[in-house]
């Protein structure tokens, strides 16, 4: 069965995914592209990235009890203007962060976390554009090991 395990079980739990932010912003700090991006962030920033990707990935809801949920994640990235090359490198430092933390590689698991960030970032560049006026109240997402359906639209 897929869903014997969550997400966040198989990554490893609270502990795995807290390494995996730590070495991220690591590679960003030192990264051409994404160290001025991220110049400012609050210095718990990776705890807070940590705790969000815990909740989607089907573990506790930290983030959403602890540190404002979906509304503050979204206030985050509004007007920032995040390009697609910034997007992009984002994808690839946690990609080389889930191997440096050593994240299990096996293909279920890497194609849903890749899944994850794919969808995440594009989101993420859409909201930041200038001028975007997306939805501010939804809950966290919930990620799992399935395939997700052609997107329609919003409809009524
Ligand atoms: C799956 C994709 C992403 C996830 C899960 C994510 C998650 C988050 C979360 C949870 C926060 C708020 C942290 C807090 O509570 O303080 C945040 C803030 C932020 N995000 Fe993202 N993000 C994603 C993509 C991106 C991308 C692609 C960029 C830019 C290249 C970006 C840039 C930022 C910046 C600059 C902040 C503010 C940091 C601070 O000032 O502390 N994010 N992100």
């Amino acid at each position: 069965m897929t869903d014997e395990y969550t997400l966040f079980e198989w990554a490893g739990g609270a502990g795995a995914l807290g390494k995996l932010c730590e070495a991220f912003y690591q590679r960003v700090h030192d990264d051409e592209v994404l160290a001025p991006v991220f110049a400012g962030m609050h210095p718990d920033h990776p705890k807070y990235v940590a705790l969000w990707l815990g909740e989607v990935f089907g573990g506790p809801a930290g983030y959403t009890t602890e540190r404002g949920g979906y509304p503050h994640m979204l206030r985050m990235h509004l007007g920032r203007a995040i390009t697609e090359p910034q997007r992009r490198r984002w994808v690839n430092l946690m990609q080389d962060a889930a191997d440096e933390v050593g994240l299990p590689g096996d293909p279920e698991f890497r194609a849903a976390f890749v899944g994850y960030l794919e969808w995440g970032t594009r989101l993420a560049v859409e909201n930041s554009r200038p001028g975007a006026d997306p939805v501010r109240d939804a809950p966290v997402p919930k990620w799992g090991w399935g395939v997700a359906p052609p997107y329609r639209g919003s409809v009524a």
